[in-house]
């Protein structure tokens, strides 16, 4: 089947053997995760505890309280947002509207959910329905990727995303065929990237905390530690929600598979693994090193939002006084690279920043096991990859300007190393 994009992009992600790899892979590591998080060796490298059988793993009630948990967020999204922002301009020159109102769906969230607390909604039950709920979500996911697919045979070819039109339908599936997927002016992928996966990950911790409560009295500090960096930092994000309509997610990628995994499934159950290690196997923490650990946090955090805000002020205008002594490079384009300040120091500061925030969720589970490390390890593989994929696209963009900033600011992400 011929592109109809007319000319090929490159395949990424080792094409469709890469892609129907990646399919398989992805959910069982989310799995393995899961079951070998509550056995008693919790080891990151060993076999599971056991396979769980479709008895357990099927669940009717569990999939009616993950489509509940989704309606709930589009109903969310769906009220009246405190402002519409307008997207990156499209291949037809048209830009799309989207809702402001991510924070206001977090805060609502936690409001409804501690007066269903109040009412008796047993919230520490459900770290025993994760792997029912992980099940749904991924068996969600599979269809929902499948009406995706299906939507962008119908969709004109200037509404399809540069990859994940390749003819391939494994790879195109994965990948994503559409760039915007829309009904109405419901955007799936903006709705997915930043709503049910981020909320459900801080209310699956806070479901964690709630259990340890009630089988060691309190929680410990180092569960409150994980609980308030990752809330921190998914607040944060719905905080600056406006910021992610410039992320390649929404410009460049399709919505397939990959990413409806990825926001859907991967971040609630495994970026939530750290507090469900706690609540397994808990750890001794003493002051001194917590208050190392908030400080190593707080750190990442400084240079994360630092580098991001400094960015996207520079985006929005780059006269503006919090940005305009800064020393940039002009590209062809008419756009500029910031070449001083966060953006002078490493080609990707804000990697930097959400690396040291990372190694600081794992931290308070102590250094007896790997498997709280498992989001460090997977996080350094997604943003050196991701670091790469964008190196791409600016060297496309910018040319021999991007080649010059590449000169002038040599490192990628961790000065003088990487
Ligand atoms: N927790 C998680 O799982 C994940 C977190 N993240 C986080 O999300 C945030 C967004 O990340 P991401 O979308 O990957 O990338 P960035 O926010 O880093 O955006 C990259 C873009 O920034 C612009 N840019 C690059 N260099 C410069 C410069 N010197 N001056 C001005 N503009 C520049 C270019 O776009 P242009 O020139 O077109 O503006 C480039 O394409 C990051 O903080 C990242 O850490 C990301 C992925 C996963
Ligand atoms: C399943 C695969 C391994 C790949 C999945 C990737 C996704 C989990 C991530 C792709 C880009 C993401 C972004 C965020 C969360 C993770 C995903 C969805 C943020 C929303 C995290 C908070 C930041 O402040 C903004 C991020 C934008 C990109």
């Amino acid at each position: 089947m011929a592109s109809p994009q007319g000319s090929r992009a490159p395949l990424e992600f080792g094409g469709p053997l890469g892609a129907a790899a990646l399919m398989l892979l992805l959910p069982a590591t989310m799995f393995h995760l899961l079951l070998v998080v509550r056995s008693g060796p919790a080891r990151l490298l060993g076999p599971p505890p056991y396979l769980p059988g479709l008895q357990v793993l099927w669940s009717p009630r569990m999939l009616l309280l993950w489509l509940t948990w989704l309606g709930l967020q589009a109903a969310l999204y769906l009220l009246p947002a405190r402002k519409v922002a307008e997207g990156q301009e499209l291949k037809d020159k048209s830009r799309l509207l989207y809702p402001i109102n991510g924070f206001q769906a977090l805060m609502l969230t936690a409001l409804l959910v501690g007066l269903a607390v109040l009412a008796g909604l047993p919230l520490g039950a459900l770290p025993e329905m994760l792997l029912p709920l992980a099940f749904a979500a991924t068996f969600t996911t599979f269809i929902f990727s499948l009406f995706l697919y299906l939507k962008a045979l119908v969709a004109p070819a200037s509404a399809l995303a540069p990859g994940g039109n390749s003819g391939n339908p494994i790879y195109d599936f994965f990948l994503g065929r559409e760039l915007n997927p829309r009904v109405w002016s419901f955007d799936f992928k903006y709705f997915c990237e930043l709503r049910p996966g981020l909320i459900g990950w801080v209310l699956i911790n806070l479901a964690m905390l709630m259990q340890e409560a009630e089988l060691r009295g309190s929680p410990s500090l180092a569960m409150w530690l994980v609980n308030g960096f990752q809330l921190l930092y998914v607040g944060d994000a719905l905080w600056h929600e406006e910021a992610v309509l410039t992320t390649m997610d929404i410009t460049h990628d399709g919505f397939g598979f990959m990413l409806a995994f990825g926001d859907l499934a991967w971040v609630p159950f495994t970026y939530s693994l750290q507090a469900q290690f706690l609540l397994h196997h808990p750890q001794p923490l003493g002051l001194p090193v917590a208050s190392v650990i908030c400080l190593i946090n707080a750190v990442g955090y400084y240079i994360f939002r630092g580098a991001n805000s400094q960015k996207n002020t520079f985006r929005k205008n780059p006269s503006d006084p919090r940005v305009a002594d800064l020393e940039t490079i002009p590209t062809a384009t008419g756009r500029q690279l910031l070449v001083s300040g966060w953006w002078g120091m490493v080609r990707h500061p804000n990697y930097l920043g959400d690396l040291i925030m990372a190694l600081a969720w794992s931290l308070p589970c102590g250094v007896s096991h790997l498997l709280p490390y498992f989001y460090l390890l997977y996080f350094t593989a997604l943003l050196v990859h991701r670091e790469a994929r964008d190196e791409q696209q600016c060297l496309q963009k910018y040319g021999l300007a991007w080649h010059e900033y590449c000169r002038r600011v040599p490192y990628r992400i961790l000065p003088y190393i990487y």
